[in-house]
């Protein structure tokens, strides 16, 4: 089994506080989610798309499933997602989220082949995860299962039931001074926000 051949991208949410279907968000005239899918697939062989319309992604270099555990949240996409993965850990990352790194993604690579650590993920502060951007292996399947079952979603809660390495704040703007690889575009105010600052953006 290949240790990190697989992304996943979680694109089955509501999209409540945008109004519309966040995996249709279009940035420079693309689908965000096409531009995402295309800066994967140069880093990962396999890329799980967890949508429940998995028609929208025809023709791309990706593989679709639904939820299995439904109505839980982002933690429903995780587990179905490291359920369907080839690998022995998966990159998850958000549909909204332009600003993929990989000299981060390299830099997590390497912390869990050194502590042999079942997920990595980043801090914010000393109180709140980064839950995407980060790496989930496959042999905590099965505690995300019966946590889903027990109807519990918080991820951090989870990450707290098994051995995760924890990247703080200060490591991570190493790479990402402004934070601009945890950015997650939630609104339309985000959006334009995001849209309209150059800065951020590293899309293309
Ligand atoms: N597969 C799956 N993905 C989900 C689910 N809920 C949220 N997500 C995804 O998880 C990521 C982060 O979630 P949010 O930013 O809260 O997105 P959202 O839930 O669609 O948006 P809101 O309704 O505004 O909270 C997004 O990529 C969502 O598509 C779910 O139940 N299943
Ligand atoms: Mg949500």
């Amino acid at each position: 089994m290949k240790k990190f051949g697989t992304a996943i991208i979680l694109a089955g949410g509501k999209s409540s506080r945008m109004g519309f279907d966040k995996q249709q968000l279009n940035v420079d005239n693309n689908r965000l989610i096409n531009h995402i899918i295309h800066k994967l697939s140069k880093e990962f062989d396999e890329i799980i798309v967890v949508t429940n319309t998995p028609a929208y992604y025809s023709g791309l270099p990706c593989i679709t499933v639904e939820d299995e555990i439904v109505q839980k949240g982002p933690l429903s996409g995780i587990h179905i997602g490291l359920k369907k993965s080839s690998s022995e850990y998966a990159y998850v990352i958000a549909c909204d989220m332009p600003n993929i790194k990989f000299d981060y993604i390299k830099f997590m690579k390497d912390r869990i082949n050194e502590t042999k650590s079942d997920a990595c993920i980043t801090m914010f502060g000393t109180e709140w995860i980064e839950p995407f951007n980060g790496f989930y292996s496959k042999s905590i399947l099965s505690d995300i299962e019966s946590y889903l079952l027990r109807d519990r979603k918080s991820v951090f809660h989870l990450l707290k039931q098994v051995n995760c390495y924890y990247i703080d704040e200060v490591k991570a703007r190493e790479y990402s001074p402004n934070w601009e690889m945890f950015l997650n575009l939630n609104t339309k105010e985000d959006l334009e926000k995001y849209v309209n600052n150059s800065i951020n953006k590293s899309i293309g």
